[in-house]
């Protein structure tokens, strides 16, 4: 059992930590395919697994993992990354929708395949044998195949977005210190953040808890290294942004007209009213604008949100000029069930490229929901540092995933984002110790143990 928090922390997987196994690879294959028919050998859960045991794939150059004879894969890479499918050329965002529709007719046309399967149930360890609908994918094919439609489509760097101070902070009771917000960015964007929301220019009323959004701007406009978004609902919040020195806004709507009403007391088209004029005036400035679009699976009080209203305030954002539009799960319910039909339909309006993902984890489903997000192509996703958050108009909605356990998944990919684990996770322990609470931040959890 390792005893010291550093000697924990020091051996935590980097990116490139060391190569391991096919077997483990080929272990989280069938995990992440959520494939619940076959058994592993677990390591014993009292301390965290060395680095040598973890299944990683980060080590094993991609284009010979994901390719076979038949794939032109040289491992070049076009900016976005190496091309994860196989049989394909390498470009991954120029051949998208091609390999899109060919994923969806793949992963989707098999709805009515049954087959007879051995069950082990993972609670008694007996088997049984039974009839049922499931994917065709453990019969039919090899594991390789399995791999290559897992992985088929995935980006190989990820750009996260730290929301912390922001969506992390608002919902905070007692009021944080300006000078440990202002720390706590410093610190985020030292781990190799490349985007960090800093706070919000909205009404103090509605909002106390970031009534300093302008000490907050002033203190940190000129950290190098990375962009420092603020949140902004009117023309008003845009000024006074720009005025203490943003260099970077976002908008924020919703899909649910209650949600609207509750989050920025007007309707669904007067916020795209009021976004226009945004838009409109900081193009003339030259300022970036991020658009969110709130309850893209469900809202607190309408329930359901149909995936057609989530696109149409995406295509919106997206036609006036907001360079990347963020799909939020605000009271965290969706599952990949649900998740996967509303990307497709944003997809249809919104380049992917331009697509975040910005997923709170009350049910617990944040990671699995990234995980399809990836396969679909995303390569933008939001998170909080120690899985702090939750809003203040969102009855139930519970924290964002934690940007450490974002990390983790992304690193046991394989996948760059040239964040510094190590020091997000040291960044979750100064403002849990700050704000007096545990780390919502599972990795954090296991790797103080
Ligand atoms: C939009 C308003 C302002 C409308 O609020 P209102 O009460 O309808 O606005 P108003 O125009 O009547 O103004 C009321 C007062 O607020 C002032 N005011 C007006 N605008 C500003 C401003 N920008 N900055 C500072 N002050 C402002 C204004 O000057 C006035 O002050 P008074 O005269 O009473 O002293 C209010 O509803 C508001 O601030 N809402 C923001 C709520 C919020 O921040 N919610 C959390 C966001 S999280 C989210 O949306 C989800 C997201 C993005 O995280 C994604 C996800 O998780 O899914």
């Amino acid at each position: 059992m390792l005893s010291n928090k550093h000697e924990v922390i020091d051996q935590l997987p980097t990116e490139n930590y060391p190569p391991s196994s096919s077997s483990s690879f080929h272990q989280l294959c069938l995990i992440v395919s959520g494939a619940s028919f076959f058994k592993f050998e677990m390591s014993s859960l009292e301390e965290p697994l060395g680095l040598d045991k973890l299944p990683s794939l980060s080590t094993i150059d991609l284009s010979r993992r994901f390719s076979s004879n038949r794939c032109s894969t040289s491992g070049e890479e076009n900016g976005l990354g190496y091309c994860w499918i196989e049989g394909k050329t390498c470009g991954s965002f120029n051949s998208y929708k091609d390999d899109f529709k060919e994923y969806r007719r793949e992963a989707f046309n098999r709805r009515n395949h049954k087959r007879e399967i051995t069950h082990i149930d993972s609670e008694n360890g007996y088997h049984s044998r039974y009839t049922t609908k499931l994917s065709s994918y453990c019969n039919d094919t090899g594991p390789r195949d399995i791999t290559n439609k897992i992985f088929k489509g995935m980006p190989s760097y990820v750009k996260i977005v730290e929301v912390g101070p922001r969506d992390g902070l608002q919902n905070e009771k007692n009021m944080v210190p300006t000078s440990v917000k202002i720390e706590l960015i410093h610190r985020l964007v030292s781990s190799g953040l490349s985007v960090v929301e800093a706070t919000s220019f909205v009404s103090p009323k509605w909002v106390p808890q970031l009534a300093d959004a302008k000490d907050v701007v002033e203190a940190v406009k000129n950290l190098e290294g990375a962009r420092l978004p603020v949140l902004t609902p009117n023309l008003k919040g845009f000024e006074a942004a720009v005025a203490a020195g943003a260099k970077e806004i976002a908008v924020f709507a919703s899909a649910s007209e209650s949600f609207s009403k509750a989050n920025i007391n007007c309707t669904i088209e007067e916020s795209l009213v009021r976004y226009r004029d945004i838009t409109n005036a900081s193009k003339k400035l030259n300022i970036p604008v991020r658009g969110y679009v709130s309850c893209v699976i469900g809202c607190p009080t309408e329930g359901a949100i149909s995936p057609t209203k989530v696109a149409y305030v995406a295509k919106q954002l997206h036609e006036m000029g907001c360079m990347e539009i963020s799909l939020g799960d605000t009271i965290g319910i969706g599952t990949p069930g649900t998740v996967v039909p509303m990307l497709e339909a944003v997809m249809e309006v919104v380049p992917v490229e331009k697509i975040a993902v910005h997923f709170h984890d009350t049910y617990g489903q944040s990671l699995a929901n990234i995980l399809v997000s990836l396969q679909m192509g995303i390569s933008v996703v939001d998170s909080s540092v120690a899985g702090l958050g939750g809003c203040p108009y969102a009855k139930g909605a519970s924290g964002n995933v934690a940007t450490e356990d974002v990390l983790y998944m992304l690193h046991g990919l394989g996948i760059k984002t040239n964040v510094d684990l190590r020091k997000v996770l040291q960044t979750g322990d100064f403002i849990c110790k700050k704000l007096g609470r545990l780390s919502g931040s599972k990795v954090a959890v296991a790797y103080k143990m």
